[in-house]
């Protein structure tokens, strides 16, 4: 069958306009992927050299998936010369032949934000300011909002008020900061995730023939996620596409959920305005999802009042209404949800990958993760805490970056003295200052000006064996393999010894997971890559994008896991069945959306992202409490879950009085097993537990979903008993006092002061507080 075949003639006609600029705009599931991937395959079938091609994707994982669906459409193997991936991917091997017209070595280091923040801490350190006020977070996001709309340092400064500095409460040293930071990034030789945007900007500005060479080298560009994108890579784009404006780019603006970011929803408006010739195609019919799926999301995403209108259908089956799920706790939540995958996938002989968790919050999966293992479900969590985040695998990149680019700060400080070789803090600070002093890196100071360092003898000759020995790794970088380079690193500085003779199950997993890292540097190794001409890779090659890797990008798509991911992390992605926990107020929408109806928006529009990745069934849940940063929290349902339209999800019941139904956990495989086995768990179960009744059991395939079990309100946190003075015992927090008792019933709220933990707001229909003569 003709590839065109298999495309509606919306689609059709998108794929077929391949000269000039052109605009796909469409909701969820309409085939705006699908587009962009068949384009491409249209573009080679018509001729077009892949090496002309540059499609900028979400992810690497993304990137990878359409290549090989090109090559399915078009045979052969000429797919993988496109240039494809992320912006920060691709335009990091850009800048990596390029560097040193911005005087930085090719081997420049790639700062993660975990090496931006370090920096940012030792800088705020270093000025003497007062970390509380310019916490980390707080300096690296305006920092990175600076970079994103391309403000450089001077410019911050000579616009202080653009970036309403002056209104954050004295905080007004950021630019100094920024400077600084700028400052060392370069004499570490390195850059972090937005200089790689921004310094492209600088590269495509400065250096006309570096651009005329991109220009001219890519004659086709097409970019997914549009609406995602930032003013620095908007820039680029119209920069590369100015010459032959071969620029297909598509978006959905109902799913821009990056604007924290500084994703700018205007590039999709401002489109018309820098291409007026250009072609607009709009699809209306979504392949994903079931009606009620689409109709759902559709009356959600209603009800923002920024959005483009558009329609979207389906022919697709009505499929099953809406699933919503209360429960007590978090915990009670992530077993609901293990055991509900747990039926569902023995009942219908699914497969684990049909099933996806999503979440507002990073935090929010160990309750799941728990669930899962408890009933040995295998899954697999994307983002988070990824393996390259792992401190064993810092340390060990640490080196390797450190190899290869020997001014990198972040990276020498990590290693100087891990395996412990008595450098200590004291010398470290030193050889600062004096860096300082001498505006130069660290390594000058400990390879060239030795001399000059307070120091004794002892600890010159560490620093001197250590300059010996990242000196001795770096003569043999060109000379070996990737793989046997990494290996002989991670053996001769002690790292793997150390690890090995850890023995804790902590030590082992450590251990485990260098070699998992060895691995893949061998896979690598042996990867027979097109760019590297037949030729085996350098250790410099494996550590050009590892800095960008998320685990996302891990390719075993084989295993058949459940996905566990953020709403983030899940955009461009499909699932035959999804669940959305946490579906409550101030978590989702989050807390600090609440005030302002943009940022609300945002959270609407990541609601509708959430529930469009579903192909055949969605289910919401929600925990009456959960446990956030260390304290325990009652929490309401999400004003989402009533936005959905009435005939679309299950009767939400009078969701703000949740305890009157009885029914249970019938069907669950760890029936009587308690909720969890930590203690904090524990204590919490007892809190919750209610006079013993029978347990309904709930048929697995009932559409109902079943509830967690009730508890009696009519204790003695009953009005009345309880009043300002009087002494309570909590179950957790044991004896206390209470301050103060405001709110009506059945709201009403005390303030107890409890010796163990300090002052809590309580509310007492929740509370149980035993009143203590
Ligand atoms: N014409 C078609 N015929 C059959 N299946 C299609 C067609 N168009 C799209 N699909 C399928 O529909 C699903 C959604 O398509 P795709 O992922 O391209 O949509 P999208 O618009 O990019 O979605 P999102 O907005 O979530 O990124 C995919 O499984 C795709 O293969
Ligand atoms: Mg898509």
């Amino acid at each position: 069958m003709d590839y065109l075949d298999q495309l509606n003639p919306a689609q059709r006609a998108a794929v077929e306009h391949t000269e000039g600029p052109c605009m796909v705009i469409a909701g969820a599931g309409s085939g705006k992927t699908r587009v962009l991937t068949y384009r491409i395959a249209h573009l080679i079938n018509k001729g077009v050299d892949p090496f002309n091609i540059l499609s900028l994707t979400f992810t690497n994982k993304a990137a990878r998936e359409m290549k090989e669906r090109i090559s399915k459409v078009i045979g052969g193997t000429e797919a993988r010369n496109i240039w494809m991936g992320t912006f920060h991917s691709i335009f990091a091997r850009i800048l990596r032949v390029e560097a040193e017209k911005l005087n930085y070595p090719s081997n420049f280091s790639i700062y993660d934000s975990a090496d931006s923040k370090s920096l940012l801490k030792s800088i705020v350190k270093e000025m003497a300011l007062d970390d509380k006020l310019y916490k980390v977070g707080f300096v690296q996001s305006r920092i990175s909002k600076a970079k994103n709309n391309l403000i450089s340092p001077k410019a911050y400064r000579e616009n202080a008020e653009i970036m309403g500095d002056d209104e954050m409460s004295g905080r007004t040293k950021i630019v100094e900061i920024y400077y600084e930071y700028n400052l060392r990034l370069f004499k570490s030789g390195a850059m972090d995730f937005d200089d790689l945007l921004y310094k492209t900007n600088v590269l495509l500005r400065d250096f006309p023939e570096v651009l005329h060479k991109y220009q001219h080298k890519f004659k086709y560009l097409l970019v997914d996620e549009y609406q995602d994108t930032n003013f620095s890579q908007y820039l680029i784009v119209k920069k590369l596409a100015a010459l032959n404006e071969n620029l297909c780019v598509v978006g959905d603006d109902a799913q821009s959920i990056y604007g924290f970011r500084g994703a700018n929803i205007q590039n999709i408006l401002n489109f018309k305005n820098d291409y007026p010739d250009y072609k607009l195609f709009k699809l209306e019919q979504n392949y994903r999802s079931t009606k009620t799926i689409v109709a759902a999301a559709n009356s959600v995403i209603g009800k923002n009042r920024d959005q483009i209108k558009k329609k979207v259908w389906t022919d697709n089956v009505d499929g099953d209404i809406i699933r919503v799920s209360r429960s007590l706790s978090d915990n009670e939540e992530g077993l609901f949800v293990a055991n509900d995958i747990f039926t569902d996938r023995n009942n219908n002989q699914l497969s684990n990958k049909s099933f996806a968790i999503l979440y507002r919050t990073n935090s929010q999966s160990r309750a799941m993760e728990e669930a899962l293992r408890k009933i040995n479900i295998p899954y697999r969590i994307y983002g988070g805490q990824s393996f390259y985040q792992r401190k064993e695998i810092k340390d060990l990149l640490a080196y390797y970056r450190l190899t290869a680019n020997p001014k990198d700060e972040e990276s020498l400080k990590r290693v100087i003295n891990y395996p412990a070789r008595g450098i200590g803090k004291t010398t470290l600070e030193k050889i600062t200052i004096a860096a300082a002093e001498n505006q130069s890196s660290l390594w000058e100071v400990i390879s060239y000006g030795l001399n000059t360092l307070q120091v004794n003898s002892g600890t010159k000759q560490k620093l001197a064996d250590f300059v010996t020995m990242i000196r001795s790794f770096g003569a043999q970088l060109q000379s070996l393999d990737a793989f046997s380079m990494a290996e002989h690193i991670a053996k001769s500085t002690g790292l793997l010894r150390e690890l090995y003779a850890d023995k804790t199950p902590e030590g082992l997993t450590r251990f485990e997971n260098i070699q998992e890292l060895l691995n893949g540097i061998k896979e690598f190794s042996e990867s027979n890559l097109p760019e590297f001409n037949g030729e085996k890779p350098h250790l410099t090659d494996f550590l050009v994008d590892v800095a960008l890797l998320t685990d996302a990008d891990q390719n075993d798509d084989d295993d058949d896991k459940v996905s566990l991911m953020t709403i983030h992390a899940s955009k461009g992605l499909e699932f035959p069945h999804v669940y959305i926990v946490g579906m409550e107020e101030n978590l989702f929408p989050s807390q600090l959306s609440l005030s302002d109806r943009s940022e609300l928006e945002e959270e609407r529009r990541l609601f509708y992202v959430a529930l469009t990745r579903a192909e055949k069934k969605t289910t919401l849940t929600y925990a009456l409490s959960r446990y956030r940063y260390g304290t325990l929290n009652h929490s309401e349902p999400s004003r989402f879950i009533e936005e959905i339209d009435p005939q679309f999800i299950e009767a939400p019941e009078k969701l703000e009085t949740p305890f009157e139904r009885d029914s249970g956990f019938g069907a669950t495989p760890w029936k009587g097993m308690g909720s969890s086995g930590d203690s904090r768990n524990f204590q919490r179960k007892e809190k919750y537990e209610r006079p013993a009744s029978p347990a309904p059991t709930v048929p697995p395939n009932l559409k109902r979903v079943s509830q967690v079990p009730n508890i009696s309100t009519a204790n003695a946190t009953a009005a009345g008993t309880i009043v300002a003075g009087s002494q309570v015992v909590h179950a957790k927090f044991g004896k206390g006092k209470v301050l103060n008792v405001e709110g009506e019933s059945p709201n009403e709220k005390a303030t107890v002061f409890f010796p163990s933990v300090g002052q809590k707001q309580l509310l007492l229909k929740f509370a149980k507080l035993t009143p203590v003569a």
